[in-house]
């Protein structure tokens, strides 16, 4: 059966937290503040890069007048070194290959910014599997704003029952709002018991997805 499978990008498909924490503290090197561990910073991702730069500003106390430039600056770090660190989850290539074999069609709806978003995939080497990536800027607004997953779907020309895969809370309210059965990811980036998330399946391995797609598909009609 055909159907539009939605993908998340950042704790979803791939492990970027190494890459993205390495540019933060590249900012906050060049602004001469500590370095965060990476638990922090992970705690910030998942609303786009200017919200993780807000976030980390007010975390080091830095005046919020700096956002535009200090956000320009993690971004310039973030594109010279996006995938030197960056994995693939287990079983997501595979996982993809199958859908794609069962009629499916794909895309990314990610809060990352286009150009690295883009150039993640391609260096991953899963830029092949999607029809249509859609950045955390290409957009006036961004999820969790449902019109971001809305024109995700209407960018690869969504066929059948549509689905959402992602990692976060932002993923899930996104979801929700769009009205999208929402296959949560367990081992990526959320804050979250998996209880309090907006789901309909949840998933720690990506070998079961094919499985869980026919299922779910199986039950919409
Ligand atoms: O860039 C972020 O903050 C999160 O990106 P994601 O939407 O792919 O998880
Ligand atoms: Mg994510």
């Amino acid at each position: 059966m055909s159907a539009t499978i939605m993908f998340d990008l950042d704790g979803t498909l791939v492990d970027s937290l190494p890459d993205i924490t390495a540019a933060a503290n590249a900012m906050l090197r060049d602004t001469g503040v500590s370095p965060l561990p990476q638990d922090t910073i992970k705690q910030f991702v998942g609303n786009g890069l200017p919200k993780l730069v807000e976030r980390m500003m007010f975390h080091c106390d830095l005046p919020m007048d700096r956002h535009a430039e200090l956000s320009e600056l993690t971004l310039t770090h973030y594109n010279a070194a996006s995938s030197d660190k960056t994995v693939v989850y287990p079983g997501v290539a595979e996982a993809l290959e199958q859908l794609r074999q069962m009629g499916c069609v794909l895309g990314v709806c990610t809060n990352k910014p286009k150009a690295p978003a883009d150039h993640v995939l391609k260096s991953m080497g899963l830029t092949h599997h999607f029809d249509a990536t859609l950045g955390g800027d290409s957009l006036a607004t961004r999820k969790p704003d449902p019109a971001h997953l809305e024109a995700s779907f209407r960018a690869v020309a969504a066929i059948g029952p549509r689905l959402f895969v992602g990692d976060s809370e932002v993923d899930a309210e996104t979801a929700e709002r769009a009205q999208v059965p929402f296959l949560l990811f367990t081992e990526g980036y959320r804050k979250s018991p998996v209880s309090e998330l907006y789901h309909t399946r949840n998933f720690a391995d990506w070998h079961e997805v094919p499985a869980l797609v026919s299922e779910l598909l199986g039950e919409l009609g």
